[in-house]
């Protein structure tokens, strides 16, 4: 039997390409729009509205070009406005736009709050019933299938409901398969949405309705779900939330809520586990920074830290997860630090010892040293590499170091130019000593060059490493330069990025500590390349 029976089909109709443009520092190339077409296919079927052709040559290049893309799952969709005030359908060049951008669907939108039609459009009432009816109708029978987008329609139907549905009885009367109630404001409460919603369905009847909701109240998701468990069929969103103002309906929340509800089927569940990386690929195309608290697919979304909850959770996942996170394609992630317990800290020493126990005393050795450590200053959940080392320290794997360094010396002089440090450094690797100066532009720079060239005829592997990123943390401000700093340095070992800590009142000391860390954890993972 068909798993899917009995549950009610939404469409997605996706306007990151679009409605996500509008949203601050988001922007797609032409180049971005094509290869998000090709990419989406992994969601199955649905809608994608990316761009409105004549608005600005990028659109229509996109347009252009994406006639080449036929693909069987995403249908493309071109947006843009009614025809203006006064001027006859065939006659606009908006809609002439969008009929020369080859797409089969046209999503238009029009005014269906009379506060608008009198003080933006400026014209009569029934004047914007006519361009709604005249522009929707042309388009069909250019052969188009065409949307109707009902702008503002919930503050419309709260101040003049008589009107706003008249607006929608003219998109009717034109012909438009799909009327699409916009929350355009995001003001809306989940009973005003609710309310416009089975208003239309009642007194007009539409062959099918989406749901176009803005977030700056937070109620985006609330209110798209409302919409849909009020006879609403499409959900319109951006992925991660991105669009105008606080953005758009997050179609990273909403597809697996919907979903997960059991009384829909939005995507195959073979689609829902790709919604993590899908995520993740449209903010890395935008270059935008990514929620890692969204629900469902952030890093954050399925971390555990306090150690009540670590405990539960091993015994039964239920007691803290709402989900299986691998059914989004997420995973989950035990964080250490001084909220764990031993629960915690067992669950990573058993990656070095899977026989492990929690009355093992190393257990509780180790929780108790990273308290105090982390009661000074350092934190270990954006530090792996320092936290693993520590617990090999405990388990007697790291009794003799890889490496000694002897001494170490570093000079700035802000007047050499570029390369205005050096270091020198004496390290020790069995029996054999060596001193190398290597020059660096900052110290730090300095003594991590001159490190990796003195070890790296011992441990090749750190040829093959690169630090890429440094942070620094004043810990207790109210100390001016004699503050404790805590540094984070990132490094890469082909797809692995670990962090190390080095905590001290010396920036230099605290940089060393987390460089001498990576350089450890670097070769320890060249030596057991399975870890
Ligand atoms: C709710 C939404 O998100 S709708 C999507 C909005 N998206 C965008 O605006 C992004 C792309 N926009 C653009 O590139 C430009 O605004 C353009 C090319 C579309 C128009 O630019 P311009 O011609 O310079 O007009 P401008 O943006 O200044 O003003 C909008 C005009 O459209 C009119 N208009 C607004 N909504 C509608 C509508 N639904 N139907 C018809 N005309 C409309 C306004 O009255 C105004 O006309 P006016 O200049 O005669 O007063
Ligand atoms: C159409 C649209 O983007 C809106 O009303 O928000």
């Amino acid at each position: 039997m068909n798993r899917d029976q009995g549950k009610k089909k939404i469409t997605i109709y996706d306007t990151t390409l679009r409605d996500g443009a509008q949203g601050e520092g988001i922007h797609f190339s032409t180049q971005d729009k094509l290869s998000y077409v090709k990419r989406i296919e992994d969601m199955g079927n649905l809608y994608v509205e990316a761009g409105w052709p004549g608005a600005n040559p990028r659109d229509e290049e996109f347009f252009q070009q994406c006639s080449k893309l036929q693909s069987p799952l995403v249908n493309i969709v071109a947006f843009g406005s009614t025809c203006k005030v006064s001027e006859p359908p065939d006659k606009s060049d908006i809609l002439l736009k969008l009929l020369a951008s080859g797409a089969k669907t046209i999503a238009i939108f029009g005014k269906s709050w009379d506060l608008h039609v009198r003080d933006v459009l400026r014209t009569t009432l029934e004047e914007n019933l006519r361009i709604i009816r005249e522009s929707v109708s042309f388009l069909l029978q250019q052969g188009r299938e065409v949307f109707f987008d009902a702008e503002h329609f919930f503050d419309g139907f709260k101040e003049n409901p008589e009107y706003a549905l008249k607006c929608i009885a003219a998109a009717l009367e034109g012909g438009a398969k799909t009327i699409v109630l916009c929350d355009t404001n995001g003001g809306s409460l989940p009973e005003e949405i609710a309310a416009g919603v089975r208003a239309v369905k009642q007194e007009l009847s539409p062959q099918e309705l989406g749901i176009h909701v803005h977030n700056d109240r937070g109620l985006a998701v609330a209110n798209s779900l409302i919409a849909v468990e009020n006879g609403v069929a499409q959900i319109q969103g951006t992925w991660n939330g991105f669009g105008e103002r606080c953005g758009n309906a997050n179609l990273s929340t909403l597809i697996p809520l919907l979903q997960l509800t059991g009384k829909y089927e939005v995507v195959s569940d073979a689609a829902l586990l790709k919604i993590t990386p899908f995520s993740r690929y449209v903010a890395e195309l935008t270059n935008a920074p990514f929620d890692e608290k969204q629900p469902f697919v952030g890093r954050s979304a399925f971390a555990h830290k306090a150690g009540m909850h670590v405990d539960a959770i091993l015994k039964n996942q239920r007691t803290f997860e709402h989900m299986d996170p691998a059914d989004v394609g997420n995973e989950r992630r035990i964080l250490i630090s001084d909220q764990a317990g031993k629960a915690n800290i067992l669950e990573r020493l058993c990656r070095f010892e899977p026989d492990m126990r929690k009355d093992d005393p190393r257990v509780e050795i180790a929780m108790n040293e990273i308290k105090e450590l982390e009661h000074s200053g350092f934190q270990f959940e954006a530090a792996e590499g320092s936290l693993d080392l520590l617990l090999l320290r405990t388990l007697g794997k790291l009794t003799t170091p890889m490496f000694e360094v002897l001494d170490y010396h570093v000079w700035s002089d802000p007047l050499r130019g570029e390369l205005d440090s050096v270091a020198v450094v004496k390290v020790k690797v069995g029996e054999e000593t060596v001193q190398i100066a290597s020059e660096g532009n900052g110290p730090v720079n300095a003594l991590d060059t001159a490190l990796r060239q003195a070890l790296a005829k011992f441990f090749p592997i750190l040829e093959e490493s690169e630090l890429v990123n440094y942070k620094v943390r004043v810990l207790d401000g109210a100390h001016g330069t004699e503050a404790i700093v805590r540094v984070i340095i990132d490094t890469r070992l082909g797809n692995d990025v670990w962090g190390t800590i080095g905590v001290s009142k010396n920036i230099l000391r605290a940089s060393a500590q987390a460089l001498l860390d990576a350089i450890n954890w670097t070769i320890w993972m060249g030596r057991d390349a399975s870890h």
